[in-house]
Order: structure tokens, then sequence, then C-alpha cells
């Protein structure tokens, strides 16, 4: 059978990582998908660059609808990243009748709605895998492999460059912006690296997997986003005495009030998995009421692990375009029904209702009977506490200092009870610096 045809829409770090990794293992994709896959035609806007990976006998133009207009092209992947000329660009290949491959979680976060009701009208599959947690095939395990549960929870380090970040800073003491360039050299980091130093690309990935595992449409716009921008460094050092660790979560849950879908910087115990995934690497945890807890654990940025991605939802789509109506395998396929049905039961949770439990950092005068004043006032409003850590004060500002930190963990508290509180606890005199607040996530 000939083999299908597949356009490429941007050849950078994930389309030329695709073409590589395609033409590597052509004989073992072949075999697998029970028919060849050939990129046949690319369009970059830099032509020259483009035509150094692919070599001679592919076609390179400058302008990708060349490639929507051929009526060759079985399958567009869209790599070129961002909401704007890659919406149109999806919607056009929809429209000319042809199945979308993306890694875009941007466009998908935000847009997604119309992009599936658009294939679902035409009939096309769009298929994303390498949107969230790049190479780790978490959009399969949560359409496929759990399809049997109702999943009560997923949370994730879903962000390889802050994850690198936060590592680096930890274990060789760095700054933040030298790591940072050295995310974006490696190219962990988005065209525009604030969409993850800011918990944006988090925050789409977690938007993506909330509307699979929950059947919910995709509602980034409702998302709480905090990135990691605001973390000080003996932040890091008090969760580590304390028997934490400071990651950027993903988090997307099942309450009594609806789904809760959040981006922040949480305490982990040291001693969960996810505490110790270092580096550019992700880890996405999904519990399910049947299967428990699972893990998932890979490169969740790059150039191959990202198109290790791409190229599964190619043989998807290949073996479920090719086989006829009889033997089609519809689990394999992509189902946006489960996206657009909106069910308006189940409506994003305000932050204000979201039950945690939180690490807490209070500059105070070092003067006696500070630490009974707090406590009573986080008491009078039901909060009770884990742990305390109070520090000498020599040992925070130098020798004969005034001031010192109090570090509180509390035990799980509604967050409207806890800003109400904390507003309190700032007025207090002794209090001498805006309070520092992080939640804090058991995952059990
Ligand atoms: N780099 C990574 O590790 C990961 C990236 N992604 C996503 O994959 C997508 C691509 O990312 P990268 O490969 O890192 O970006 P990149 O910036 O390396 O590559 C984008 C390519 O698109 C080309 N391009 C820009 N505008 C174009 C246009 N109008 N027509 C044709 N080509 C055009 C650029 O010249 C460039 O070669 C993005 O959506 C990104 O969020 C997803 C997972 C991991
Ligand atoms: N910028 C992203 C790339 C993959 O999605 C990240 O750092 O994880
Ligand atoms: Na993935």
């Amino acid at each position: 059978m000939k083999p299908l045809q597949v356009g490429l829409l941007g050849i950078g770090t994930v389309g030329s990582g695709t073409f590589k990794v395609l033409q590597r293992n052509q004989e073992e994709i072949r075999h697998r998908a029970g028919r060849g896959i050939e990129i046949t035609m690319v369009a970059d806007l830099d032509v020259a660059r483009a035509k150094a990976v692919v070599g001679e006998g592919v076609k390179v133009v400058g302008d990708a609808r060349e490639v929507i207009a051929n009526p060759q092209i079985d399958i567009v992947i869209e790599l070129i990243g961002g909401y704007g000329v890659a919406k149109t660009l999806v919607l056009e290949a929809i429209a000319a009748g042809k199945h979308v491959v993306t890694a875009n979680k941007a466009l998908l976060a935000v847009h997604g709605t119309e992009i599936f009701a658009a294939a679902h009208a035409k009939g096309v599959m769009v298929a994303f895998e390498a949107a969230v947690a790049g190479g780790i095939p978490i959009i399969k395990a949560l359409r496929e492999g759990l399809t049997a549960n109702s999943i009560q929870w997923i949370a994730g380090i879903i962000n390889g460059t802050t994850n690198f970040i936060l590592s680096e800073m930890r274990d060789k003491g760095l700054d933040f912006d030298t790591v940072l360039k050295e995310a974006q050299r490696l190219g962990y980091a988005e065209a525009d690296p604030t969409f993850d130093i800011e918990g944006v690309d988090a925050a789409h990935k977690a938007t993506l997997m909330s509307a699979i595992a929950f059947g919910i449409p995709v509602q980034f716009d409702k998302a709480h986003v905090e990135g990691i921008t605001k973390l000080a460094a003996q932040d890091i050092k008090y969760a580590e005495q304390l028997g934490y660790r400071i990651k950027l979560l993903g988090i997307t849950k099942r309450s009594a009030k609806g789904i809760e879908l959040r981006v922040h910087p949480a305490l982990v115990p040291s001693k969960r998995l996810l505490a110790n995934v270092e580096g550019a690497m992700n880890a996405v945890v999904v519990n399910g009421d049947a299967v428990g807890t699972t893990l998932y654990y890979g490169k969740g940025a790059g150039s191959e692990p990202t198109a290790s991605a791409v190229i599964a939802d190619l043989v998807d789509i290949t073996r479920l375009h090719t086989a006829d109506t009889e033997h089609r395998v519809p689990h394999l396929a992509f189902h946006p029904e489960a996206i657009l049905a909106n069910k308006g039961d189940l409506p994003i949770v305000p932050m204000s209702e979201v039950v945690t439990s939180y690490y807490l950092r209070l500059r105070v005068a070092d003067e006696a009977g500070v630490l009974a004043r707090v406590t009573s006032l986080l008491a009078e409003a039901g909060i009770s506490i884990d742990a305390v850590l109070q520090r000498e004060a020599d040992e925070v500002g130098g020798e004969g200092s005034t001031q010192t930190d109090l570090i509180i963990l509390t035990h799980d508290t509604r967050e409207g009870t806890l800003d109400e509180v904390l507003a309190r606890v700032q007025g207090l005199p002794s209090v001498l610096a805006p309070i520092v607040r992080i939640r804090k996530e058991e995952l059990s």
C-alpha cells in the first residue's frame, strides 16, 4: 500500500526531531502502523534551514498554505506554535479534510472547543499527545488505559523548564536567569519563556488533561495560574528542613463543588516520587477510583522526546485512516464528543473554595508572645497547625537581629478562610513583612 503522506508545518526543535526519528525508525514504524508514513512536504519560514534538515527528496516551501492545498497530503502536523497563524492553519487543514497532529497546547487550551468542533463536523482527527508532558503518553493513558475509571485527581510536574530551574537553583546554587537561559539553549522553553516561568504553559497542559479526565470543555480562562518567579530561596531551604520540596504542580481534581484546575508552586513531601523528579523531567500522577494511584514519568520537553509523541499520534491516525470501516478500532481515535459535551454540572471551583494545607512564612519581631498571637488567630478561624519552625534571630538577620522567621504548616483549610485570617495576622504590629503563603499537597 502507498505510504501515508504527511505535511509538516514548522521544522524547528520538535519538527526536526519528528523528521529524524520518523526516518531513523521508518521500518519499525511501518510495521507497527501497517503502512508507511512519509513526510513528503515541509513548510517553514526559514526555507534554507528546513532544506538543511530534510535534504533532497522532500519538498520545502515557505508558505504553509501550499501544504494544506496539496491533495496528496493526508495528515498535517502543526509544529509552529502559538495562537496566531497556527490556529488559522489548523482550521484550514481541517476544512480541507486533513487529520491534524499538533504539539500546540497553547492553541488547544484556548481554542480547543472551536477546533475539536470543526474536526468533529468534518470527520477528521486532531491528535495532541505531544502537547501534554511531551514524550510521556499521558493523553493515551487517560483516554485508553484508564478509561474504566472515574478519575479523582491528577497532579503533575508538567513544565520541564521550571522544574529544571528549581532543580538547578537548589542543587548548584545557580541564579534564576542563568538557568532559564540554559533551558532556552537546550530547547525546553517556549518561544515566550514567560509562559513557562509564570505557569501558563503548565496551565495549558492541565486544562487539556482536565477536559479529557472529566469530560468538560477546555477552560483555560478559568484556571488558576501561578508560576515560580515569586519563589524565594529561603522558602526552598525551609521546606527542605521540614521534609518537603517545592515543585510547580498542575492539578485538576474532582471535589464536592466541581472541578479544581490550578497551577502553582507547592510543597510536596520529600518521600513522594513526585518530589524527586529532577531537571527537565516531567511526571504525572493520576488517581482513579478503580486503579488507585498511577504514575507516568519521562521527558516532557526536547526535540526527540516530543517527536516520539508526535509520531505515536501519526501511527494511531494511520491505523485508523487505513482500516476499513468494519475493522476500525474506534478507541484509538480521539473522541471530541467527550470534550464537546458541556457538563454544566461540573463547574470549575473558585480558588476560595479549594481545600488544601499551607506553608506560611512570617517575618516577625523577635519578642515573646508573637507565636501565641498568630496561632490563636488561626485557631479562632478553625485552622489547625501541623508544625511550627521558629528560627533564631541571629541566623535570620545576622548578629543582634531583632527579627526572625516563623514558619507554620497548617492542616487542610478552605482557601477563602485562610485569606480572611491572614489579612488579620498581617495586621498584627509584630508581623513585619508580607506573609509568604505556599500551598502544600500531600498527594496521597
Ligand atoms: N520544544 C519542546 O520541547 C516542546 C514544544 N512543544 C510545542 O511544539 C510546538 C513547536 O515548538 P518548537 O519546535 O520548540 O518551536 P521552534 O520555534 O523551534 O519551531 C517552530 C518553527 O516554526 C517555524 N515557523 C514559524 N512561523 C511559521 C509559519 N507561519 N509557517 C511555517 N513555519 C513557521 C519557525 O521558523 C520554526 O522553525 C509549539 O507549539 C510548542 O509549544 C510541545 C512540547 C515540547
Ligand atoms: N516549554 C515546555 C516544553 C514542553 O511542553 C516545557 O518546558 O515543558
Ligand atoms: Na504526552
